[in-house]
C-alpha cells in the first residue's frame, strides 16, 4: 500500500501541540505520510513559559527540502517562517516541488505572544508565498495583515479582507474567526474568488487551544493530497480541529494543547456550511 506523501515546511513546538508536531500528528490522522523540513526551533523557558525562537541554518533547511521532495510529495504546508530568506527558500521548494496543492498558514506569532516574529517577513510572503497558495488560512490577525488593513472584526470587514488577500494570488482564503471573533459560534469565512461561505460549529469555551490553527491547515493540507476537493478539505478541517479543541487539555500550568486525534476517537461536532451574499465593495 502506498501513503500519500503531505510536507511540512515548519517550526518545532517543543510543547508539541502546535508547529511541526501538530501537523505531523494531523498528517498521521489523516492517513498520510508526514515529512518535514524544519526551519526553527520554539522553546519555553520552563518558569515563565516566554517563548524563544532558534532558527536553523539555512543549508540545513535546504538539505531537508531537497530530501523531502526527491520522494515526491503531493502536497505541502507551511508553517512557522522566520525570515525573508527561508520564506523565498520555502516558495522556491513550492515551485519545484511539481504539486499544486498548497497550503499556507501565514503564522505571524505564537499564541500567548504578542511580539510579532519579524514584521517584514509579511511583505515576503505576499510576494513568495500567496501566489503559490491553493489555500491559505489566516487568523484575524493575520488576514488585516496580509490585507493591509486593520484586524477584521465583523463577517462582513472579513468578506472584505478575504477579497483583498484573493486579488494577492491565493485561490481559496479561509479567515479563522475562531475565538477571537465576537460571535456566539466559531465561524470561520471561506472565499474561492466566487462564493462565500461561512463554517460554524460551536464555539468552546475551553482555554487549551494551542496548536489549533496548525492542525487545522495541517488537515486542509493531508485531505488535499487524499483527492478531497479544497472545499471538503476545509469542512473537513474544521471538524476535525473542533473536536481537537474541544478535548484539549492541560499540559502543565501555562499551555493547553488540542487533542490532535479527538475527531477519530470521540466523534467531532457537527459544521453548519452556508452561503453569504458577496460582499459589494461601498
Ligand atoms: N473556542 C473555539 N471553539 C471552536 N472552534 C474554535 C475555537 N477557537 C478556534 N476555533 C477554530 O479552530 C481553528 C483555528 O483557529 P484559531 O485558533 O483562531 O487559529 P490560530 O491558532 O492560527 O490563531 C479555526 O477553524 C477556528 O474557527
Ligand atoms: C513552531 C510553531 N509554529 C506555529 C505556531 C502557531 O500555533 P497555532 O496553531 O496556535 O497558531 C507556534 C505557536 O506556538 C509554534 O511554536
Ligand atoms: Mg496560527
Amino acid at each position: 500500500m502506498t501513503l500519500k506523501k503531505t510536507l511540512t515546511i515548519a517550526g518545532s513546538d517543543t510543547s508539541a501541540g502546535a508547529g511541526m508536531q501538530a501537523d505531523l500528528k494531523a498528517f498521521q490522522e489523516h492517513g498520510t505520510y508526514g515529512m518535514v523540513a524544519l526551519t526553527v526551533v520554539v522553546t519555553m523557558d520552563p518558569k515563565t513559559w516566554s517563548h524563544t525562537v532558534t532558527p536553523l541554518p539555512t543549508e540545513l533547511l535546504q538539505k531537508q527540502i531537497d530530501t523531502a521532495l526527491s520522494t515526491g510529495v503531493d502536497a505541502i504546508k507551511t508553517g512557522m517562517l522566520s525570515t525573508e530568506e527561508i520564506i523565498q527558500m520555502a516558495s522556491k521548494a513550492i515551485q519545484a516541488s511539481g504539486t499544486d496543492k498548497i497550503v499556507i498558514d501565514p503564522v505571524m506569532v505564537c499564541k500567548g505572544e504578542d511580539e510579532v516574529l519579524n514584521p517584514g517577513n509579511t511583505t515576503a510572503m505576499i510576494k513568495y508565498l500567496l501566489p503559490h497558495a491553493t489555500v491559505v488560512t489566516p487568523n484575524l490577525f493575520e488576514a488585516g495583515q496580509l490585507a493591509g488593513t486593520t484586524t477584521p472584526k465583523t463577517i462582513e470587514q472579513m468578506q472584505a479582507t478575504a477579497v483583498k488577500i484573493h486579488e494577492l494570488g491565493a485561490k481559496n482564503v479561509v479567515i479563522k474567526g475562531g475565538k477571537a471573533l465576537v460571535h456566539d459560534k466559531a465561524v470561520d469565512l471561506f472565499y474561492n474568488g466566487v462564493e462565500f461561505k461561512l463554517l460554524e460549529t460551536e464555539k468552546v469555551s475551553s482555554t487549551y487551544n494551542h496548536g489549533a490553527g496548525c492542525t487545522f491547515a495541517a488537515s486542509i493540507c493531508a485531505n488535499l493530497a487524499n483527492g478531497l476537493t479544497v472545499e471538503e478539505s476545509v469542512i473537513e478541517a474544521k471538524e476535525f480541529v473542533s473536536a481537537a479543541i474541544k478535548h484539549g487539555w492541560a499540559l502543565n500550568e501555562h499551555v493547553g494543547p488540542v487533542m490532535h486525534g479527538a475527531k477519530p476517537r470521540f466523534g467531532a461536532p457537527e459544521v453548519t456550511v452556508t452561503t453569504i451574499p458577496n460582499y459589494v465593495k461601498a
